[in-house]
């Protein structure tokens, strides 16, 4: 099995200059002396879930993704959960994190991995990014000794950070289906089963951010990302032919829509087109949680929001075969889901 370069090894060398494999063709390469503003970001309270279903229907609608508060997620696990990715990624060995190493030849293979996308090294432009994968949902998915050792609390959390976003993925999956005048059960049905998976990425100060990305743009595959970021900016959102800055919110939970939600919801809800940008100075550090279908389900439009448009505008797809196509031949934004557009 090939070894693929971790970023951070790549970075430690101090290098003045990135190495080509990293350099975005020109018009994928971020404008970082335009930051843009996203504070206009929606904010939603869920202690109220009348007020809460109204206000996320706007934001499903208009930005793909929202911040939650009062979310019910103890404030402290979020704050743990970051803690334990900086500690392993800036204090653990790399003999160590290795031993820990994802098979790179297959598509989210657990462990600690930099290459997210299958296909020869000179074919793609790598992420200036190294990450660890944990597969937590459904539990005969779950092997907590595949994850790091230290500290000694780090399997126990990361157990307890999975089923307190499950329960807030499946309470607004709830809210979302409402929010359309559907059942709240449906858009969990149209899903399936969950699969969820924790990615902890780990950005390393770049020397030259104005040539590469953390991560490239993208949409998520599945139904519906949870988000937390440390204090570093980096991850951008593209609304209206723009590039916005996502800010930090240390006790705020980012919600992102995915693109299965937008083919279940027939377009009604789009979903959020995102990238992570890097800088010179500070590493940086985001955990997202994602809420995927099983790769055999079959996503379809809901039939009920099919009838209000008259037609369906997405194509029934086998969630393995996106998957599939996704990872072989790149995100680019969001050409798997233009894709299916009927
Ligand atoms: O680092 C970030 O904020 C974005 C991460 C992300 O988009 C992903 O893991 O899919
Ligand atoms: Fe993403």
């Amino acid at each position: 099995m090939e070894t693929p370069s971790r970023v951070e090894s790549v970075a430690k060398g101090g290098l003045p200059e990135v190495p080509s494999q990293y350099i975005q063709p020109l018009d994928a390469r971020p404008n970082l002396h335009h930051g843009g503003d996203a504070a206009l970001i929606p904010t939603v309270d869920l202690s109220s879930s009348d007020s809460a279903r109204e206000a996320i229907g706007d934001a499903c609608r208009n930005w793909g993704a929202f911040h939650v508060v009062n979310h019910g997620v103890p404030i402290y696990l979020l704050d743990r959960m970051r803690s334990l990715g900086l500690t392993f990624f800036q204090d653990c060995p790399m003999e160590e994190k290795l031993r820990y190493a994802c098979d790179s030849s297959s598509a989210a293979s657990e462990g600690y991995g930099s290459r997210m996308l299958l296909g020869a090294e000179d074919d793609v432009v790598l992420d200036w990014r190294d990450y660890f994968d944990h597969h937590t949902f459904p539990l005969s998915r779950r092997n907590p000794s595949r994850w790091p050792l230290h500290p000694p609390d780090y399997r126990e959390v990361v157990e307890e950070y999975g089923d307190e976003m499950k329960k807030l993925a499946q309470k607004l999956l709830g809210l979302i289906s409402e929010s359309l005048s559907l059942p709240c059960s449906s858009i969990e049905e149209a899903v399936g089963e969950i699969y969820q998976n924790i990615t902890m990425s780990y950005y390393p100060p770049c020397p030259q951010p104005e040539l590469t990305l953390g991560l490239q743009s993208h949409s998520d595959m599945g139904a519906i990302t949870l988000l937390i970021q440390d204090d570093v900016e980096g991850l951008q959102l593209y609304k209206d032919s723009q590039w916005l800055t996502v800010p930090p919110i240390s006790h705020a939970i980012l919600v992102l829509i995915a693109d299965q939600t937008e083919i279940i919801t027939n377009g009604i809800y789009k979903s959020a087109q995102h990238r992570a940008v890097t800088n010179a100075n500070r590493a940086r550090l985001s955990v997202a949680t994602f809420h995927d279908p099983s790769k055999t389900a079959r996503i379809a439009p809901a039939s009920h929001l099919v009838h209000q448009v008259s037609k369906p505008c997405y194509k029934e797809v086998v969630y393995g075969q996106y998957v599939s196509s996704w990872y072989s031949k790149g995100p680019e934004g969001k050409r798997n889901l233009d894709a299916l557009l009927c």
